[in-house]
């Protein structure tokens, strides 16, 4: 059977969300749509709430470093207490978000709002993870043969884990050993990986890292971590120079493991 064989110094896979566990639709089609449509309504809530204050508050900050872009939305603190004031601070923030949201945006002010936001959607069971169909009983057989799962989203950790525990699979958070997100900085920079390498206790060299995005796996190589680029329905093509320099699957199947026969 074609595969791809995992080198033998391999003890961690590091895998990527969206385009890569999941489909791309799935966070396109039904997670930003959430955001978009419930942000508004969600500050106008929880605006006197902690969480709340500091994801404005760290919305506020990404807003001054973006200030010299095109088209950014800069977030005024409200100067007095009039409703007024409250309002135009609120509207700053619902524009800003899907002003970060039509570029699809990373910034960890953004996913933080968005995991925030999307905690009552997944607990109240109106909205599901999606994974293709050969990533849990794959992710099963690693686990089985020895080997530590981890996952390295732009999405926060606290989104992560609202995917994996309230999914269409049911509750498969204890599958994975850990999580990162962009805190420990961003995937398409190679000193990420070296972090993330460090936390877990490990080398560089011991995590493959599977992922939708050149740019992310171009970045973990320049760190000695093992890449394969995963190719699924829906994702961006590839160029022919990137078919040719990396590793490719299509599924998860396709990995054979260093002590599978
Ligand atoms: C529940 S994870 C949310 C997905 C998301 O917001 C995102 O940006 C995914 O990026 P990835 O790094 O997984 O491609
Ligand atoms: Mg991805």
């Amino acid at each position: 059977m074609v595969g791809l064989s995992v080198p033998a110094e391999v003890t961690a896979i590091l895998l990527d969300i969206e385009g890569t566990t999941t489909p791309i639709a799935f966070v396109k089609d039904i997670l930003f749509p959430y955001i978009k449509e419930n942000v508004q309504e969600y500050l106008q809530t929880h605006w006197e709430e902690e969480e709340c204050r500091q994801d404005v508050s760290l919305l506020r900050k990404q807003a001054e470093e973006d200030a010299h872009l095109d088209g950014a939305v800069p977030i005024p603190t409200a100067f007095g207490d009039g409703v007024d004031d409250l309002q135009q601070t609120i509207q700053a923030v619902v524009e800003n978000v899907r002003w970060q949201m039509s570029l699809d945006r990373k910034t960890t002010a953004l996913k933080q709002l968005q995991g925030h936001m999307w905690r009552a959607a997944f607990t109240a069971g109106h909205v599901k993870g999606e994974f293709f169909a050969d990533v849990v009983p794959a992710v099963r057989k690693w686990k089985a043969a020895g080997m530590k799962v981890y996952v390295y989203s732009s999405g926060s950790i606290e989104a992560q884990k609202l995917l994996f525990g309230h999914s269409t699979e049911g509750d498969i958070l204890e599958l994975f050993d850990g999580h990162f997100d962009t805190k420990i900085g961003h995937k398409v920079e190679s000193e990420s990986y070296r972090k993330i390498a460090d936390s877990i206790g490990c080398s560089t060299k011991n995590i493959l890292f599977l992922t939708d995005i050149t740019l992310e796996a171009s970045a973990a190589e320049e760190a000695d971590v093992h890449v394969a680029v995963v190719v699924r329905p829906g994702n961006a093509g590839l160029t022919d120079d990137e078919k040719t320099n990396y590793q490719l699957i299509s599924s998860f199947s396709e990995l054979r493991l260093p002590s599978a026969t």
